[in-house]
């Protein structure tokens, strides 16, 4: 069975609606809720996790303990951090790094025993590509932008370098499909609270379009 990962209430929303799933096919477990589908003869458990890493990792775990799945793909939304991009535009990503784990002060930002890489070569290259970054805080400050950005950091979450590190331990191959929901603005140009609620404005209008374009358009290719 393949496991696909999703975050928030909203991504998870947006996933019950464009499966049409019932209230009786909508299971609980400890880090959300979980249901079945059949696609392409592949049996599939879409969970929602709840946000940040350790609940990315904890509802991950549990998954693949409980359902011994072979594969884990993460689906949902994130920064954009390479300005060549914009919302909506999908990614697969072939490295998933944590840079929240060492004192960037003395270490380096991105230290190799925390990066995932990912083989993507049975799977084309028909995607856009490159490093998606994870930390526990979402990118919304302008300093914390140009960081990831100084650092090859081409699109940021919350879980996905988490997952794919515990996928690697388990010995799981992990998949991430993430779509830009938004990108840090500079807040110099306006209240730094106005603009964090415009960030979050945008990104709750961006996730069911995100979500619809990965099951849509790229879910098939990688099951
Ligand atoms: N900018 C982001 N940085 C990091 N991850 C992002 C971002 N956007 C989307 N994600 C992804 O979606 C989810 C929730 C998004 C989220 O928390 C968020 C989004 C926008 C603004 C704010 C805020 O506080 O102002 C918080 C996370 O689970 C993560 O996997």
């Amino acid at each position: 069975m393949i496991g696909i990962s999703i975050a928030t209430k909203w991504e998870y929303e947006a996933t019950l609606e464009y499966f049409s799933i019932k209230d009786n096919e909508r299971f609980g477990y400890p880090y959300g809720e979980y249901f079945m589908r059949t696609i392409n003869d592949t049996e599939l458990v879409f969970y929602s996790t709840g946000v940040r890493k350790v609940n990315g990792v904890g509802g991950n775990q549990y998954m693949i303990s409980k359902f011994n799945l072979t594969k884990v793909i993460v689906a949902g939304t994130c920064a954009g951090i390479d300005d060549k991009f914009s919302n909506l535009d999908i990614f697969v990503p072939d490295k998933a790094v944590q840079y929240d784990c060492t004192v960037k002060e003395i270490e380096p930002f991105i230290k190799q025993s925390f990066i995932v890489d990912i083989d993507l070569s049975k799977y084309g290259n028909d995607f856009y590509t490159g490093t998606i970054g994870t930390a526990d805080k979402a990118v919304v400050m302008w300093k914390d932008y140009l960081e990831l950005k100084e650092n090859k950091i081409i699109i940021a979450d919350t879980e996905a370098g988490a997952i794919a590190y515990i996928c690697k331990k388990n010995d799981v191959e992990c998949i991430i499909i993430k779509g830009i929901s938004d990108f840090p603005t500079e807040e110099s140009n306006s209240d730094n609270f106005d603009s964090n609620i415009e960030q979050i404005n945008i990104y709750l209008e961006n996730t069911p379009k995100v979500m619809n374009k990965i099951f849509g358009e790229y879910l098939k290719r990688f099951i």
